[in-house]
């Protein structure tokens, strides 16, 4: 029996910057939520910047560097296109993490990854970039195993697995068929040295699943449905239930 570093759970805030931005009273606060977030034992959090400034807006994302400068331990995430603006905010934050989601400006939300070897010459000078500014750099993958070698080879630290398909399988006669396609893809990536994160429609019901099913996940980020159960259980009671459904996967990975 192997045992994995405790895979960290990271908040993305976007949807309570939605919230606020539908009146002009600052009400829900972005960091607030991040505070108590990390009070309650988050490891990390995570925003995506649109350009469209839809929900995370610039000034949140400086205040949110400014928070995490109290909690040393916790990660800074910021995801985005880094053909877009996502670039000029690692320049000027350097978050713990860069992760470039190849999204178009209004795209609905995220919905796939990367694709070598079209993507690849784009990518190359940018994730150097970050690296020579000291800001770890994954990249939004399909769960492909053939994608990771390209993938660590533009210079990737990490991959971040898209995981929807999964999300939509859960509960279904597909969810083993699904969760073998990540199980391979995440092998895939350890074996060419890719660290492996996770996130999109996780949640409290699908989350234990994941990780005992998926070996050595680093990071889940997750927002939409962690903040939607922070409105009936507050951020510190969901954050603690999303850190027992970690440990749950974690515990079943390892038996
Ligand atoms: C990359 C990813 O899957 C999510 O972080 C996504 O970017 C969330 O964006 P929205 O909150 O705008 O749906
Ligand atoms: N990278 C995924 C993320 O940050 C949050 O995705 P979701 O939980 O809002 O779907």
């Amino acid at each position: 029996m192997t045992s994995h570093p405790r895979t960290a759970l990271s908040v993305n805030v976007n949807k309570v910057a939605l919230v606020r931005n539908t009146r002009h009273l600052g009400i829900p606060s972005v960091t607030r939520a991040a505070q108590l977030c990390l009070e309650a034992g988050a490891q990390g959090i995570t925003v995506h910047p649109r350009p469209d400034e839809r929900h995370i807006r610039a000034q949140d994302v400086y205040e949110l560097a400014t928070l995490l400068q109290q909690w040393p331990q916790a990660e800074f995430n910021i995801e985005g296109n880094p053909t877009h603006n996502l670039m000029e905010f690692i320049r000027q934050v350097l978050p713990n993490q860069a992760t470039f989601v190849p999204d178009s400006v209004g795209q609905f939300t995220s919905d796939h990854g990367w694709r070598f070897p079209e993507d690849a010459e784009r990518l190359a000078p940018l994730i150097a970039e970050c690296r020579a500014l000291g800001v770890r750099v994954s990249l939004f993958m399909d769960p492909i195993p053939e994608q990771m070698a390209a993938a660590r080879a533009v210079g990737a630290d990490r991959v971040e697995l898209y995981t929807e398909p999964y999300a939509a399988a859960w509960g279904t006669p597909q969810q083993a068929t699904q969760l073998a396609r990540y199980r391979l893809a995440a092998m895939a990536a350890a074996t060419v040295g890719l660290g492996v994160n996770a996130g999109h429609d996780l949640n409290r019901d699908n989350l234990a699943d994941f990780l005992a099913g998926v070996p050595g996940v680093l990071e889940v980020s997750i927002g939409h449905a962690l903040i939607a159960d922070a409105l009936e259980l507050g951020y510190g009671d969901t954050v603690r239930a999303y850190q027992r459904c970690v440990d749950q996967g974690m515990a079943e990975r390892d038996s």
